[in-house]
């Protein structure tokens, strides 16, 4: 068991809140087109706050412009309940050469040890790094290249790059993506475990019965903020139905 892994908390256990995520009247404009207008929403401290949407409805864009990585406009504020904690972020899918040498012990020793992959880790984060990808089901594949993993299998790697260290505020970009039954499963334990730990979770899917499922919040998004709210109340099927077949940027 490594301490640095998400693991069940035992009931009765105090846990520490993640922090309360704050969009205000961000607007984005890329080129000529206004990818956001006037976003305002607030993902609650240990909650977790799903953003779903038609197609360049502007989600991952937002996600962009919380990472300080999009010149918008308006206020993002990440309010911490006491001092900063940290932050994890599952991109979409990445892409590799099929040719690319580098190992899947190689890429997460990299990104979380940081230094170089010719470099070999140190004993402690090589255990980290086993005991995340066993989290994810990918135990006994630390020596694969990256370029030979299929699409499931490098989501799987990226999940497992989110968890080391466990996070306080976890962002998801489509994360179910290519995932096939088991993949979804594992996902969902290690959402049900996060949120159980009280890290705050924003999470870009299209799956609407998973949002249904795990999230305490949803977002629609396309655009402007289309409707926000529980679930239940929220993604109704007339609801679903409007939404992907809705035109991002056009009246809700
Ligand atoms: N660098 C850019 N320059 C101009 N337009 C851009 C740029 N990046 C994104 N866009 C446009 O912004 C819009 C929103 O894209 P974004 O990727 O945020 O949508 P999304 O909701 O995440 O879509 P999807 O569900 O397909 O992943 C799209 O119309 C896209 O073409």
């Amino acid at each position: 068991m490594n301490a640095f892994i998400p693991q069940p908390v035992p009931s009765g256990t105090v846990v520490r809140s993640g922090p309360a995520i704050v969009f205000d009247r961000v607007s984005l404009v890329l080129g000529r087109t206004e990818v956001l207008s006037d976003v305002s929403l607030r993902g609650e401290p240990g909650t977790v706050h799903a953003i779903v949407g038609p197609n360049g409805g502007g989600k991952s864009s937002l996600i962009r412009c919380l990472l300080g990585q999009a010149p918008h406009t308006g206020a993002i504020a990440i309010d911490w309940p006491r001092e900063p904690g940290r932050i994890s972020y599952v991109p979409q899918a990445l892409e590799f050469d099929r040719g690319l040498p580098m190992t899947v012990m190689d890429f997460l020793a990299a990104l979380v040890a940081n230094r170089p992959a010719f470099l070999s880790p140190k004993a402690s984060v090589k255990a980290m790094i086993l005991a995340a990808l066993a989290e994810v089901g990918m135990e006994g594949k630390a020596g694969r290249r990256m370029g030979a993993l299929s699409g499931g299998e490098r989501q799987r790697v990226m999940m497992a790059q989110g968890l080391m260290p466990a996070p306080d505020l976890l962002v998801l970009d489509e994360p179910m993506a290519a995932l096939d039954e088991a993949g979804a499963r594992i996902f969902e334990r290690l959402i049900n475990v996060l949120k159980a730990r009280g890290t705050t979770i924003l999470w870009v899917e299209h799956d609407l019965a998973a949002v249904r499922r795990l999230a305490g919040r949803v977002t629609g998004l396309s655009r402007t903020v289309l409707f926000d709210g529980p679930p239940e109340a929220e993604l109704t099927p007339e609801r679903a139905l409007a939404l992907f077949s809705h035109r991002a940027g056009g009246a809700a």
